[in-house]
């Protein structure tokens, strides 16, 4: 048996900064990785699609270079050269991470399933070590809930579409949110013919409605079909690959296409972890329960990242580290109650998000102001040409705070920090009013539209 001070269980996106945290302070550590090191993010998530989308991006601009007096000639997308691009990126982030946990002292990377056979003790193969401290970091996969036909094809995950070095002729997308959209839209501008299709009534139904409008109008200019409300979706071989039929208010009640995406949602790595041995419990969706400090409920083990539900994002699992690890080493009591939501889409242009959402606050109880403009009427947007979109922030008529804010349109990713971090600093929406932001940016107009608030209808 090996003993250590503490065993982490995932090298995802909490796991490796706890591991060189607690071991800098002086700790032995085991970090135990089945797969890749860093996780989802770095092998199958942010990192792969964000340069996919870069790719996406820049054939969607050079097919529009006449628009700014730019030749450039017919555009062809050559998807081993875009794959090559990204494998190499990810390659890198992943070597690099891998490389430092190798060399850390006081640190040991162990290869294998880890799973629990007592709250002290993880086997992994044929070895079995021991520690005080435990760390859950196991993260998720793609779902794949039961669905009529869905043994009798091949279908595609958000994994296993990187390993594509082709160009689908129709690729059709089961489910409208995140993962959906941004492959939706990616290979559109590859080239693919793609269909989306979604049970409920708009995409990224998480969203107000206003935003889920105006993004379905994006993809739909660039030739995407949408199919909502589908109902009774079952997959079937088709002589073109695939037949995905449906029932839909509007639209024929099949969608053919040469592959099949699923993108319904993720499932968390707890079903094989041995949590029953260690008595830890979770809920019906195999999430583990924590606490507001991310303590399971057996002392000396700790749940992370996206196994926790307290978060789906990696920034959300990273912070979990920052938590966790202040807690135990710096005798902070951080908590995870005190984040504020945030996240982006990755389409084109990128929604950023930061705090509710207008039907949240409205639910919530509180008097909303809303400051909003298209971005048509921002200046940095125009001369960039491209003006889809629109920025909305909400601010609480009661009590002056700001409450959330969605940006649509370019940089939105980056704009709506702005809002984040004066919603973090819980300073009233009148500093923001008054500072002043460069010229020409995006984030210049936020100030200009909290000083043209009016009640949310
Ligand atoms: C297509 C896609 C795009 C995404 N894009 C973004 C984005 O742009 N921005 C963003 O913030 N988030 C994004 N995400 C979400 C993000 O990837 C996750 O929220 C994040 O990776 C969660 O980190 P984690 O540490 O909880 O788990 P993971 O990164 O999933 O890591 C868990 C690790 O644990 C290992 N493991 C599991 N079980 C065991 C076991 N029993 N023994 C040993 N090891 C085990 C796994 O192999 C894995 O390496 C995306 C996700 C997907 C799928
Ligand atoms: N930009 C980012 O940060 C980013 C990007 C990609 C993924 N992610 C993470 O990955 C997670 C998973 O993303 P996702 O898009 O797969 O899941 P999701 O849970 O966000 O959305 C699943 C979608 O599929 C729909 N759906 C479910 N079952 C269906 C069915 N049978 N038929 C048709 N539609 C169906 C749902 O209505 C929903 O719109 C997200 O929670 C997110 O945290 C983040």
């Amino acid at each position: 048996m090996a003993e250590y001070d503490a065993i982490i269980i995932g090298a995802g996106q909490a796991g490796p900064s706890l591991a060189f945290r607690l071991a800098n302070a002086g700790m032995k550590v085991a970090v135990v990785e089945r797969a890749r090191v860093g996780g989802t993010c770095v092998n199958t998530g942010c990192t792969p699609t964000k340069a996919l989308v870069a790719s996406a991006y820049t054939a969607h601009l050079a097919r529009r270079a006449a628009e700014y007096g730019v030749s450039v000639g017919p555009v062809r997308v050559d998807m081993r050269e875009v794959k090559a691009r990204m494998d190499a990126i990810v390659a890198k982030s992943r070597g690099g991470l891998e490389g430092a946990l190798q060399k850390a002292k006081n640190c040991t990377l162990v290869k294998g399933h880890a799973r629990f056979i007592s709250p002290r003790e993880v086997s992994v193969g044929d070895q079995v070590l021991k520690a005080e401290r435990i760390f859950i970091n196991v993260g998720g996969r793609p779902s794949a809930p039961p669905m009529p036909g869905l043994d009798q094809v091949a279908y595609l995950t958000s994994s296993s579409i990187l390993d594509l070095d082709t160009i689908p002729e129709h690729l059709v997308i089961v489910g409208g949110s995140y993962i959906g959209l941004e492959y939706g839209q990616m290979f559109r501008r590859f080239g693919s013919e793609v269909t989306i299709v979604e049970m409920a009534p708009r995409l990224i139904q998480r969203e107000d409605e206003d935003v889920s409008t105006a993004i379905a109008e994006i993809l739909e200019r660039e030739g995407i079909n949408l199919r909502l409300n589908a109902k009774c979706i079952a997959l079937a071989p088709h002589e073109k690959g695939v037949a995905v039929t449906l029932d839909c208010e509007n639209g024929p009640p099949i969608a053919t296409g040469s592959h099949v995406l699923l993108a319904v949602g993720r499932r968390v790595n707890t079903d094989d972890l041995g949590l029953e041995a260690a008595g830890i419990a979770y809920d019906s969706h195999g999430i583990i329960i924590v606490d507001d400090e991310l303590c399971t409920n057996v002392p000396g083990i700790w749940a992370l990242g996206d196994c926790n539900g307290k978060g789906a994002f990696t920034h959300t699992a990273y912070n979990d580290f920052e938590i966790v690890a202040a807690n135990l080493l710096d005798g902070a009591s951080r908590r995870v109650s005190d984040r504020v939501q945030t996240y982006a889409l990755y389409i084109d242009p990128p929604l950023g998000r930061a705090g509710m959402t207008q039907a949240q606050a409205v639910q919530a109880g509180k008097r909303v102001l809303i400051g909003q403009r298209p971005m048509t009427r921002v200046a940095r947007a125009v001369e960039k040409g491209e003006t889809q979109g629109f920025m909305k922030v909400m601010v609480d008529a009661d009590t002056n705070e700001l409450l959330g804010a969605s940006i649509l349109g370019p940089g939105g990713d980056e704009v709506v920090h702005t809002v984040l971090d004066m919603i973090d600093a819980k300073a009233p929406y009148t500093v923001l009013r008054d500072a002043v932001h460069i010229h020409p940016t995006v984030a210049e107009l936020v100030p200009t539209i909290l000083g043209r608030l009016e009640p949310a209808k």
